[in-house]
């Protein structure tokens, strides 16, 4: 079985969820031209690191954006990995991913796991705790966003419940992007899972973004590679390459599970 995921990588505006709500509008209608199966956002593509405005910006109950990727889901008839938002509940905030399937279903949820005090999300934001498993387009899936990357112990609890495909939408600034590609092709690797990771390009108050959004073969191998550019950029992802990687190397059924403390 093969899929055809769209990687919407694009410059986020600092603080303006109405401009991102539109850019989103425009890729995921460019996605849906090139007849992707799925189509995938970077994380908080909302309002960026506008971490100290969230009071005023950030999307209550995360409602706005899920009607959104619903509208467009079911106008387009495309999967949508949405990225992730910055969501109000209550009095806190959460850096949270929607997953639709594309009838407009939500099909999964997910609050960043693993807060970067780099970017000061601790001081801002309420970590997760739930894993985000899903089956889209038909593939058993997993969620992460950005830094839940640097912890594999966390991504391999959620992938030995059986998954092909990990997401990774993010925010990861051009200074470690080395780390990215590397990190990212050993989560596939390990895992023996293909890797789809959609970061942004641009610059924030803070940082340079440049992109390399990615997608990586369970043999670790980056089957497309989005550079700099603003758009969307496509791969097929062929599903069949799972059973000669795993036949062989069994991982799962390998693993010594009461060694590991
Ligand atoms: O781990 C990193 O180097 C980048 C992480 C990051 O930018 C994030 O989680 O937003």
């Amino acid at each position: 079985m093969k899929i055809k995921v769209a990687l919407g990588q694009f410059n986020i505006q600092f603080a303006q969820p109405a401009a991102n709500r539109t850019r989103v509008r425009e890729l995921v209608a460019a996605a849906a031209d090139g007849e992707a199966d799925v189509v995938v956002l970077p994380e908080m593509w909302n309002t960026g690191y506008a971490l100290d405005k969230l009071p005023a910006l950030a999307d209550e109950g995360g409602q706005e954006t899920l009607a959104l990727l619903q509208e467009l889901a079911r106008q387009y008839q495309v999967g949508i990995v949405g990225g992730s938002v910055a969501v109000k509940i209550g009095p806190h905030f959460v850096n949270r991913t929607l997953v639709v399937d594309p009838l407009g279903n939500l099909l999964g949820q997910y609050d960043k796991v693993h807060l970067f005090g780099l970017m000061a999300e601790d001081q801002y934001l309420q970590a997760g705790n739930q894993e985000n498993y899903f089956r889209l387009a038909g593939v058993p899936s997993a969620s992460f966003i950005c830094y839940d990357l640097r912890f594999p112990e966390w991504i391999r609890t959620v992938a030995r419940h059986g998954t092909d495909l990990l997401y990774f939408p993010a925010e990861w600034p051009a200074v470690r992007i080395p780390q990215w590609e590397i990190l990212l092709r050993a989560r596939a690797v390990e895992n023996q899972c293909f890797v789809v990771a959609v970061n942004r390009v641009g610059d924030d108050p803070d940082n340079h973004f440049n992109g390399h959004s990615l997608v990586i073969d369970p043999l670790g191998r980056v089957i497309a590679d989005a550079g700099e550019r603003d758009g969307v950029i496509f791969a097929e992802i062929d599903l069949d390459q799972l059973g000669t990687v795993r036949g062989p190397i069994p991982v799962f059924a390998d693993r010594r599970p009461e060694l590991y403390k």
